[in-house]
């Protein structure tokens, strides 16, 4: 055989969906200029060369890079894709397995198809024959089907094209590692090298951690975080950005039957969306509408392109600096970076939000004219690292734990002892158990009005009507949502996961998982049974009402201020109530506002026990001191039981000693 037939490295893209910053492509760079600089004795000179890169990945044996994106069978539902109407698809449809929801909804599947397409366009644009291949199916059958057709089809006797090698980067969720082991199989069945690559996106990179084995790793979050700080120091150095890259193999083979990869973007998405708009309500007999007048908090397409011009936004609008104080807001672009999605889909890394931070802190680039500039970290930038740390750390998690993550008594998993004396929380399934006075189609009916943003509690209503229309709500509205979802209405949480999965456009399976554990009391929070009383919390970060009243249209007649003089009004937090739980209205007014005889606002799925009192002056301004309406003091009753409310994440940041103690009492209707 000729050592110049065509040598192929088949790259598997996953959530690595980026030119910058891509250990893989920088290395499979780094080949391309290695071949050219050995064949001109000229140019010997080493000083550029990354021997690391080297040593670890040994003396790679290829020719061409094969990068190829699979639209997973079993995560993204691929039946648009078939090539005739009477074609049969081969897979299940791609559903979650409580619930029975999509895995993948609209808004994060145009989003990974908006990603995909950029980078194919970012490699076609290097100009040296590189690009990007679209296939759909299971990971497994799809490595297969190419290896066999190259084995068939390229056998040319001396200028036989062939995989030489595969590769892919590391992924932690439970699938994903299922399908490295598959492709592993398949490359030793085919005699190919097969590698998977540390994926080093994450802010702290796995060869930098204190930890010899994943078993090692805290499981509370806090200690974790210690155990790396300065958090500043941590992140490695991003990858160059490659310039060149080995080009495709001559000849690539075809999508395999029955399916047809499109060979333009908005034909791909068409076809990406297709079953999922054949039900456009998701099942829901009220689907949410989105309110004319209202813009979406993510209005971000996917890609490389977008996510970095999104960094640079941050920094150059001062967003970056000011993130501590906003990121609780809920309405608006810019109270949070908004970065997650392209973070979740590897569009961008959080080491390049890191060293972004870091040209800020010390003076160089964009930002001239803000505060701090050059003037070192600030507290924005400080809670951004801290956030990116959380990331890492649900990650770990789900390393740690595998499918413990998905499990209905969460990675604690209280079997034995604690099962025989009933001490696991009964939680309502949609499906029959054994269990005594179980109603599954009550339960199925409550998370349809859930899922509908129906429950009449004004800030889990707005969260999720605006989740169902735009794939995005905020940290905030998520934390309220989980906590109401299993702890008022003690629905089995995974539902709610699976809900998000389906829904969120930067769904991330550590972190979603990670985080429903964590507010349904069942993940590593170490205080457990914390519940959020959405009452008092859309007090504190909805004091003007202005985020139930943009997703919840129907309320935005509710008078929501008093007179305290002439041509004066402030807001009133004694109606502010009424906002957040429509039923306290009187009939008279709900008859006014035609809100009388709506399911939602007559039968609550839950009233909550929360009162104010009248001011007791100090605050006539408007401005209370958790930052928000009116004065007056509140007041919960209930059982008793005295929590406080602190952000997740947040707990040993900053004392809120503002938020006073809180009485959660529900009482379920
Ligand atoms: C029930 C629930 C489900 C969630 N599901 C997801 C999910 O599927 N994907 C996801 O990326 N985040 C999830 N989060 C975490 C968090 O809500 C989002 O990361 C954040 O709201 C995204 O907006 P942002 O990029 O503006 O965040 P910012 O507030 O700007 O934070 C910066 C970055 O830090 C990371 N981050 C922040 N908070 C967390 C957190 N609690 N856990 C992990 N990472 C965090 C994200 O990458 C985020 O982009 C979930 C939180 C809850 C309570």
């Amino acid at each position: 055989m000729s050592k110049d037939h065509p040598r192929i490295l088949l790259y598997i893209l996953r959530r690595d969906i980026r030119l910058s910053d891509n250990p893989i492509f920088h290395f499979a760079s780094h080949r391309t200029k290695q071949t050219k600089s050995s064949r001109s004795p000229s140019n010997s000179d080493k000083r550029n060369r990354d021997d690391s890169l080297t040593s670890e990945h040994g003396d790679a044996n290829f020719t061409h890079v094969l990068p190829i994106y699979i639209f997973s069978a079993n995560q993204i539902e691929v039946s648009g894709f078939l090539s005739s109407p009477s074609d049969q698809c081969p897979y299940a449809e791609a559903r979650s397995a409580v619930a029975g929801v999509w895995r993948t909804g609209p808004h994060r599947a145009k989003f990974i198809a908006e990603g995909v397409w950029d980078l194919k366009r970012r490699l076609e644009s290097l100009e040296c024959g590189s690009g990007l291949e679209i296939r759909v199916g299971r990971v497994g059958d799809v490595v297969s089907d190419i290896l066999d057709w190259y084995s068939k089809n390229c056998d040319n006797g001396d200028n036989k094209a062939e995989i030489t090698g595969i590769c892919m980067t590391g992924d932690d969720g439970t699938e994903e590692k299922d399908d490295e082991n598959i492709v592993k199989d398949i490359a030793e069945k085919h005699n190919v090298d097969f590698e998977v690559w540390e994926d080093e996106k994450f802010y702290v990179d796995d060869r930098d951690l204190p930890y010899e084995n994943i078993s090692e790793l805290p499981n509370v979050y806090t200690t974790y975080r210690k155990s790396l700080e300065p958090l500043r120091d941590r992140p490695r150095n991003p990858l160059p950005t490659p310039t060149q890259l080995p080009p495709l193999p001559p000849v690539v083979p075809p999508q395999t039957g029955p399916f047809t990869v499109p060979t333009n973007f908005n034909e791909l998405k068409k076809r990406l969306l297709a079953p999922l708009e054949k039900d456009p309500t998701f099942t829901l007999t009220h689907p949410p509408q989105w309110p004319t007048d209202v813009k979406s908090a993510h209005p971000f397409d996917g890609g490389e392109t977008v996510g970095r011009d999104r960094i640079a936004h941050l920094i150059r609008s001062g967003a970056m600096s000011s993130y501590k104080a906003t990121r609780n807001g809920m309405l608006g672009l810019d109270f949070s970076t908004k970065l997650s999605a392209f973070l979740a889909q590897g569009h961008i890394t959080a080491r390049q939000v890191h060293w972004a931070m870091v040209d800020f802190e010390e003076g160089r680039g964009d930002g001239k004219d803000l505060a701090g500039y050059g003037k070192g970290e600030n507290e924005g930038t400080a809670a951004v690292r801290f956030e990116l740390l959380w990331r890492d750390y649900m990650r770990l998690c789900m390393q740690k734990f595998g499918h413990r993550m998905f499990s209905l008594y969460g990675i604690q998993d209280k079997r034995g002892k604690d099962d025989q004396q009933n001490c696991r929380k009964p939680w309502r399934t949609l499906h029959k158990t054994k269990r005594a006075g179980e109603d599954p189609e009550k339960a199925l009916e409550i998370f349809m009005r859930f899922r509908s943003g129906r429950t009449g509690v004004g800030l889990i209503d707005a969260s999720n009507r605006e989740l169902f229309v735009t794939g995005y709500t905020s940290n905030r509205a998520r934390q309220n949502v989980a906590s109401f979802l299993s702890s008022h209405l003690n629905i089995d949480w995974r539902v709610g996961a699976e809900w998000y999965e389906c829904f969120l456009t930067d769904y991330d399976t550590a972190s979603n998982w990670g985080n429903w554990q964590y507010v349904a009391g069942v993940g590593n929070d170490p205080r457990q049974g914390r519940i959020f009383n959405p009452v008092k919390q859309a007090l504190d970060y909805d004091p003007q009402g202005d985020y139930i009243k943009a997703w919840v249209p129907e309320l935005r007649g509710i008078k929501l201020t008093r007179t305290i003089g002439p041509g004066r009004e402030e807001v009133d937090q004694q109606r502010l109530m009424y906002l957040y739980q429509v039923w306290k209205l009187s009939d008279w007014e709900k008859t006014n506002l035609g809100l009388k005889g709506l399911e939602w606002v007559e039968q609550p799925l839950t009233k909550i026990q929360f009162s104010v009192g009248r001011a007791r002056g100090g605050h006539g301004d408007g401005k209370s001191k958790r930052g928000g309406g009116g004065g007056g003091s509140w007041r919960g009753r209930g059982r008793g039981q005295e929590r406080n409310f602190r952000r997740m994440g947040n707990e040993d940041r900053v004392a809120r000693s503002e938020e006073g103690p809180t009485i959660v009492s529900s009482e379920r209707v």
